[in-house]
């Protein structure tokens, strides 16, 4: 540790003892080591490495053992008051920006993994939240052949950021996101099934999203595009899967965002998934996921070249997007595995703490946003991560989400009770969302709603409304029971301990409301891995043996 090291190695660059005035050119002390009291050495530029932070202005002079700036006689001194911190990680930011303003083809408008299959569907798409998509493209992706009886398909929901490229193929040789779980005699066996992954409706690699153009406008949607439910992004998979003539799935798969998915699946279109795989899901979303995502969007939104998401044309929000997917990558794994792989490891022990990544954990966080900065549309991180919050298998939920739809649609003209013209018909879609949800009309809700209850005294009631709140009570628990009642399915339930981002208690939860209404045909599993949230995207053997067993255990149906 630098800090130990006896001062009188260090000849320059130490900090007089208690002296303020420049404030901005204290070095950075360890507060727990008790050593204020000292000159603290700053363990500089000057000794072995004059330029403690080499960027592209400065120029170390061994001979001379200085720093300095580059094509100057202009030597960096950290101890002169007046020499300005340098910060590599923000410089960084600044170029990148002034690299983007040049650029031609801005490098949000991604597109769709190479070899990708495409599926149109050209009519108008009423999304619950009340907007709707004048048409709408999926881009998909298949591995295995499907059998003569059409039955044996299986389709693979994607977390928030993924696109259909789940494996590789000849097409397409680079890996894809479950490559390991894919294949022959694998997790997901394609000498048996015939796999389908689309990228969601909302993304941004193939599928119409808010980068796609609007074909009203010949311009990219941005925040024009109307929000969506996890539902929306179901349904538009099921069109496929009849475009596709696949009447029945062997089973519905995803994790994460992915599992909500499968359980929409199963519960919106019960005559058409024979089984159910829901990994590190949940069954309604919890205001604590709902605020790790809510801190990524108010970055990102923050960033002032988001421009109230009219960035297509300009420079993207790569900071925004890169500390968002900062914060998400907190979510992502776990302290516990960090620990093990990181400790508290600086990257050069010898130089001198900074503001810029400095620990290891902080250089990996860095890689994690620098990684996703450009390679994903902004906009469509927030509608997906906003279609996330969103869910929720209540009944009470599903019932607002149907009545939302149908008013979104009787204000677009589809009255009910008149005769629909075949726009109309394809916007309603061609199967009735949730069979078991009674339709009631929306300003009967909020009376309908055990959530409107007024119930003074209760601790888990609304303090401003009565309203009851919590998640945790008798009445939340049967509307949920209610909502999950449709999936009477043979149904996989996977949770990791260290996910902190859908907890352990989530997965307890979807299996045990399920079990609650009838269901008796439901396999939980909590596996103890260190990877946290994202151990779903590493750990083929122990997700994927749970897997396997459950898309080949035969069961009567
Ligand atoms: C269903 C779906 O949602 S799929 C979406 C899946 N894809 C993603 O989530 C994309 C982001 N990728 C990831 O989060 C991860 O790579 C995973 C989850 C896929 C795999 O995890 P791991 O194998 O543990 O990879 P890890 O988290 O270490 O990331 C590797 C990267 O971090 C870098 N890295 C690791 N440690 C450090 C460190 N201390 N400092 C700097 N960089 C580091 C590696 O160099 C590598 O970067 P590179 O690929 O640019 O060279
Ligand atoms: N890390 C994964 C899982 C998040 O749900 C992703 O980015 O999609």
């Amino acid at each position: 540790m630098s800090f130990l090291k006896p001062a009188s190695r260090f000849t320059k660059g130490y900090l007089p003892q208690w002296r303020t005035s420049a404030t901005s050119r204290l070095p950075v002390v360890n507060s727990s080591h008790g050593r204020h009291a000292h000159p603290f050495p700053c363990t500089t530029p000057f000794t072995a490495t004059p330029c403690f932070v080499p960027t592209a202005q400065y120029t170390t002079n061994r001979k001379e053992n200085a720093c300095y700036q580059h094509g100057t006689e202009q030597k960096f001194d950290s101890t002169d008051p007046k020499t300005p911190r340098r910060f590599p990680c923000v410089d960084h930011i600044e170029e990148r920006s002034r690299q983007l303003a040049t650029h031609q083809d801005t490098p949000h408008r991604i597109r769709g993994p190479p070899g990708h299959q495409v599926f149109h569907y050209p009519h108008r798409f009423q999304c619950d939240y009340k907007g709707y998509l004048p048409e709408f493209t999926l881009a998909y992706e298949t591995w295995g052949q499907l059998n003569a009886t059409r039955d044996n398909a299986i389709l693979l929901h994607t977390g928030l950021s993924a696109s259909s490229h789940a494996k590789s193929h000849p097409a397409n040789e680079s890996p894809g996101w479950w490559e390991k779980f894919i294949g022959p005699g694998r997790a997901i066996d394609t000498n048996q099934f015939f796999v389908i992954c689309t990228n969601v409706l909302g993304g941004c690699y193939g599928s119409t999203g808010p980068s796609s153009i609007d074909p009203r406008t010949d311009k990219p949607y941005a925040t024009a595009f109307p929000m969506l439910s996890i539902h929306d992004m179901v349904r538009a998979q099921f069109y496929l899967l009849d475009h596709l003539n696949i009447t029945k799935l062997h089973a519905s798969v995803g994790a994460s965002m992915g599992g909500m998915q499968s359980l929409v699946a199963g519960a919106m279109y019960p005559q058409r998934v024979a089984r159910l795989v829901s990994i590190s899901a949940c069954a309604r979303s919890h205001p604590y996921s709902i605020a790790m995502r809510h801190v990524q969007r108010q970055v990102l939104m923050s960033d002032p070249h988001w421009r109230k998401g009219y960035y297509y044309d300009h420079i993207p929000p790569h900071a925004g997007m890169k500390l968002a997917r900062e914060i998400a990558t907190i979510s992502y794994r776990s302290g516990p595995e960090w620990e093990r792989r990181f400790g508290r490891q600086r990257v050069k022990p010898e130089s001198a703490p900074e503001f810029c990544p400095d620990f290891l954990i902080e250089t990996y966080l860095d890689r994690q946003g620098e990684r996703f900065c450009l390679e994903y549309d902004p906009n469509s991180l927030l509608y997906i991560s906003k279609a996330m919050d969103l869910f929720d298998m209540s009944y009470t939920a599903l019932e607002e989400l149907v009545a939302h739809r149908d008013i979104g649609m009787e204000q677009k003209g589809h009255s009910h009770g008149a005769v629909e013209n075949s726009d109309e018909k394809s916007a309603r879609g061609p199967h009735p969302p949730y069979p078991h949800v009674v339709r009631v009309n929306a300003d009967r809700i909020s009376q309908h709603s055990p959530r409107s209850t007024s119930t003074p005294f209760n601790p888990t009631a609304n303090p401003t409304t009565g309203a009851m709140v919590g998640l945790d009570t008798m009445e939340s628990r049967r509307d949920l029971i209610k909502g999950l009642q449709a999936i009477q399915i043979p149904t996989l339930v996977l949770g990791v301990k260290s996910d902190i981002l859908f907890p352990v208690w989530q997965q307890q939860e979807i299996a045990q409301t399920l079990r609650r209404g009838g269901n008796q045909r439901v396999t939980y599993y909590e596996l103890d891995a260190l990877y946290g949230h994202d151990t779903f995207l590493i750990d083929a053997v122990n997700i994927g043996a749970a897997v396997k067993g459950h898309l080949e255990n035969v069961v009567e149906l």
